[in-house]
Order: C-alpha cells, then structure tokens, then sequence
C-alpha cells in the first residue's frame, strides 16, 4: 500500500502493463474447451449458468463501487498490482497475480480443481472493486476460483421426532414437506420465525441430518449425497467455533493446513490462507487474536468472516450458513451477504438462513424460502415474494420492511397486514368457537392458510416454480464418487492439532503467573523431599508421591 502512495499514475500503468502481460499469458483460459480438452461439455449447463451469473456480478448494481472510479480505488488496485509486479519473476507472483485478477490459479500452481472443474472466468476491471463498506476502504471483488457447479434439489423433505415424555411418548413434525432447488451462482435465504425448522432445514440440505426419521429426497446434480461430497460442502454454523488465543492468520492457515488435499505444499496451503483474508477483507486484523469471552479480539462481523473463510477455504461448491448476520449491525451485515454473492458469483451454490435483515439486505437475495412452524409458507424469487402474498390477499397496510412483513405473516401476525377475504369468511364461521385478536384472525388459523395458499400454487405452477436445470452426465457421475480427499494424513494432524493445542494454550502455560506457580511448587516440594532416604521402601514411595504429584497437577 505505502509502495503504490508514491504515484498513482505510475502504479496504475504498471498495473495495466501486468494485466497485459497476464492476459496474454492466459489468453486460453478464455474458453472452457481449452482449459479442459476433451471436457468441453462438461458441467456445460452449469457453466454456463455461472458465467451467466459472473457476467451479472460485473453490472453496476452489482458492484456498490463500480461507478467511481477516484484515486482510491484506483491507488489499492495499483498496490496489488505493483507488489505482484515486483514479485513476478519468482514465479510465485504469476500464480497470485492469476489468483487475484484471473481467477484460476489455483490450477496452475496445481490446487485441487481439475481442469475440467474449471468454470468460465474473467479479467477483473475497476467495475469489479467494491466498496468495503465495514472497513471503509477498497478491495478486489471476490475472485472467480473454479469450482464444481452443484444444483441442489430438494422434495417433500419432512422430519419428525419421538419426545420422549415420563411417561409416555409423543411424535412432533419439525418439517412438512420442504420443496426447492438451488442453482449455483445463487444466494438463497432461508426466513422464519425462531423454532420454524431453518436450522434443522439447513442441517439435512448439509448432509449433516440424515437420520431415519427424515423423509422426501435431496438431491446433489440429481445424484444422493455421496463421500464426494464431504469435501465439497462448507457449513458455517450459529455458534462460531473459534479458538480465542489464535490469530485470524493462524486459525485460516491451520484450516488450510488441516483441510486442504494432501496434493498441495505446505507453502501452497499457507498461501491460499493468505488469499482467503485477502479476499475475505481480513488482512487489516490478520494478527488480531480472535478472542472470546475473556479475551478482546476481533469484531463481530471479523468473527463471522473468519468462520466464513475457514470454510471457503476447501473452495467448496455448496456453502451453508446459518444465521450469518446475527449479532451484526446492518452495515456489517450487508457487507457479509455483499461477501455472499460475490462467493456465489463463482459458481457457488450459497443457502443461508438468516433473521430479520435490513430491507437493503433482503433485496440481495436471489430466492427466498419462507418457513413458518416447518412448512413452507413461500419458496421463490425474493423480488416476487411480497408480490405473491399481496395475490393471495395479504398486503402491508403502511410502509413496511418486506423482511418484517414477511416475518409478521409467518407468525400469523396480521396487525397493519390487509386480511384476506377468504380468511375472513373463515373466522366469522368460526366466530363461535375461534376467538379473535383485535377482529384479527387467530395465528393458527393465519397459518394454515398461508400454507395452503402455497400448496396450491405449488400443485398448480410445480414446473414454474422449480426451475430444473438439463444436467449433462459429467457433474452427475463426479458427485456420485465414492472417493475423499484426505486433507493431511493422521500423523500429520496429530503433529498440526498438536502445536495449534500448544499456541492455543500458550497464553496459559507461558504465562508468568503459571511459571512462577510451577517454580515455586517444584522449590517447596524438592525441599521437603530434599536429602529424603532413597535406600528403604518407605523413601522410595515418598519419591515417587513427588513425580506422580507433578504429573497430575501440569
Ligand atoms: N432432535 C430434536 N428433538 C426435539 N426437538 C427438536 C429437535 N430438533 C429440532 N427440534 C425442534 O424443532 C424446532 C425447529 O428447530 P430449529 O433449530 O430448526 O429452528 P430454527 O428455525 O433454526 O430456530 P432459530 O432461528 O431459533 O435458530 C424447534 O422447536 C426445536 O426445538
């Protein structure tokens, strides 16, 4: 950055002269076919889809900083460049330069993607530059990392559960017949209530529920879930699993370390850490403790991007997350799901639930499904949503969030929402024995109305609504391998948990406190057993009280 401080203008040639060089070195990769000969047709739809999808990403909506092209943006794309210029001629700056501005270099510095994974990809421009709006500074978009397009599928999916009571048994529907599909490139949220069943929903679409009691198919580019797919799933859970006394830059490289394939160096490994929190917008906090309860360390929305990047680090083709944005201020939140569609934006397929977003946010989302009490109350374009409850009668009275309005509806809350006429009808034949809020119709009884007003739809506009994608056999075939990636061999994670224990602990085994502890007992009882008889029996156990003591207390 201070490198680039010095000219702009001369930062932004020799940017401009690397790209030149950059493009005709991968000229090719331009063409799938070339890329991949003999695979042309591989993932062909999917592909396509994606690139479809990148050509979208680049439009000005899109991209918050597109349209200003100041000095900034212009000064922090001419540092990137300037620092791979200089590094170019190891040859390690070719495959960072790629990574950064061509998106495939992972396959030439030999990542896991076979060349017949690889997706279209693209020059990136200034049009690409968002604004980082939590940081107020100016970064590169996410980059198009090839990846396997995954069409997701999911019918009928319903679970129940046994609550055992003392004394006797009772069966409860967590989710009734849950049907969608994801295509990649999207970014789909998953809204409800809190208990609607979004969590658990996310959970059997992750592969990570497959229980019994779980009904209806999902399905992988029309495939069962397979092994394959373990390394090819991302899951970032609500409750961060992070450890406090690592830095940001240490927790992403021992992900890397841990979860990227055996094929890869360890220098490789460490570097697509590094291009995670610079993708990711971490690299201002990369030595920053994570922190925790007692330990202050990163922010909220830092935290969610590491969890975040700790999955995107297997370049994952499905990315699951549940409630992302919790906890975070609006800006922060949006800048995550800004996070989102620029991972989908390379063929991702990106599912995440998500509670009460900002109406910014919400218009971010490419579909919707809305869940209230397990059952689907709307699955669909997020644009359309208000759009298909206003048709079924129910509108917002005043201006309203439609992230809120649609929240209100799946609690059966009909305050300042029009009541539909039907469902009207409906209370006053009940009058009798259903009791009314306000002259508002009870929630249950909104409920089912709302969920049969979708079954409706839904039996009428199946084929509408679902948007099945013509999948060539190529992706059907991978998906359904049987092989996995081992990321490191057992040995090898024993030796990496091993010293990521240590560094996590340091805190408490280096600390002064903790020495002077240990010294201090170690001078006490050496002194008591000091000169103590060795020769009889009863010596000998008091000596061996000393080194089981020590060995049990540290
Ligand atoms: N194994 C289980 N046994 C009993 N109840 C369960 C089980 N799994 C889920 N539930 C219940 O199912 C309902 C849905 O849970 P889930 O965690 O999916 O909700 P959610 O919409 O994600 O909620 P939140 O937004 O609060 O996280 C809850 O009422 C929960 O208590």
């Amino acid at each position: 950055m201070e490198k680039s401080s010095n000219s702009t203008t001369l930062g932004r040639t020799k940017s401009d002269q690397l790209l030149e060089t950059l493009a005709a070195v991968f000229k090719s990769p331009t063409s799938q076919s070339d890329l991949a000969p003999g695979t042309s047709d591989s993932g062909g739809t999917l592909s396509r889809k994606s690139s479809r999808r990148l050509v979208v990403g680049a439009s000005p909506a899109r991209s918050s900083g597109g349209g200003s092209r100041n000095a900034h943006i212009r000064k922090a794309r001419s540092a990137q460049m300037k620092l791979d210029l200089e590094e170019l001629s190891s040859g390690a700056a070719l495959s960072r330069a790629s990574s950064a501005s061509l998106g495939f270099s992972f396959s030439f510095t030999g990542f896991t993607v076979p060349p017949d994974e690889i997706a279209d990809s693209k020059l990136f421009s200034d049009d690409d530059i968002p604004e980082d709006i939590e940081a107020g500074i100016c970064r590169p978009k996410f980059q198009a990392e090839p990846t396997l397009p995954i069409y997701l599928k999911f019918r009928e999916v319903s679970y129940k559960v046994v609550i055992k009571g003392m004394t006797s048994s009772e069966e409860r529907d967590i989710l009734n017949g849950i049907s969608g599909d994801v295509s990649p490139g999207e970014v789909v949220a998953l809204m409800g209530p809190s208990g609607s069943g979004k969590t658990t929903l996310l959970n059997i679409l992750g592969g990570r529920l497959t229980h019994s009691a779980v009904a209806g198919s999902v399905t992988y580019n029309d495939q069962p879930y397979s092994k394959f797919l373990k390394s090819r799933i991302g899951f970032v859970t609500q409750d961060d699993v992070l450890f406090p006394h690592l830095t940001v830059k240490e927790t992403l490289t021992y992900a890397a370390l841990l979860r990227l394939p055996l094929t890869l160096t360890k220098q490789q490994k460490e570097k697509r850490a590094l291009d995670v929190i610079y993708e990711l917008g971490l690299d201002r906090c990369q030595d920053t403790m994570i922190g925790g309860s007692f330990v202050r360390g990163v922010s909220g929305g830092e935290r969610k991007r590491v969890c975040i990047g700790n999955e995107i680090i297997i370049n994952p083709s499905l990315l699951f997350l549940d409630e992302p944005t919790s906890g975070l201020d609006s800006t922060t939140a949006l800048r995550t799901v800004q996070t989102l569609q620029d991972i989908a934006e390379t063929g991702k397929t990106v599912l995440t639930t998500i509670h009460q977003p900002s109406s910014r946010l919400f218009h971010k989302f490419d579909k919707l499904i809305v869940l209230g009490k397990g059952s689907l109350l709307y699955f669909g374009k997020a644009s359309e949503a208000t759009d298909y409850f206003s048709s079924i009668g129910c509108s917002p009275l005043i201006a309203m969030n439609p992230a809120e309005f649609l929240l209100d509806l799946a609690n059966g809350n009909l305050n300042d929402i029009s009541v539909p006429p039907e469902l009207e009808d409906r209370v006053q034949m009940e009058n009798s024995e259903t009791e009314t809020r306000n002259g508002k119709p009870p929630p249950q009884v909104v409920h089912e109305y709302l969920v049969e007003a979708y079954e409706l739809r839904f039996s009428e506009n199946e084929n509408k609504l679902m948007d099945p994608l013509h999948l060539d056999e190529e992706p059907k075939l991978k998906v359904l391998s049987s092989k996995r990636q081992w990321g490191a061999s057992w040995w090898q994670q024993y030796c990496i948990l091993f010293i990521r224990g240590i560094k996590e602990r340091r805190h408490d085994y280096f600390s002064w406190l903790r020495i002077t502890q240990v010294l201090s007992t170690a001078i006490i009882l050496g002194l008591l057993w000091w000169q103590s008889d060795s020769k009889t029996s009863r010596g000998r156990q008091d000596q061996v009280y000393i080194y089981i003591h020590h060995l049990f207390h540290y």
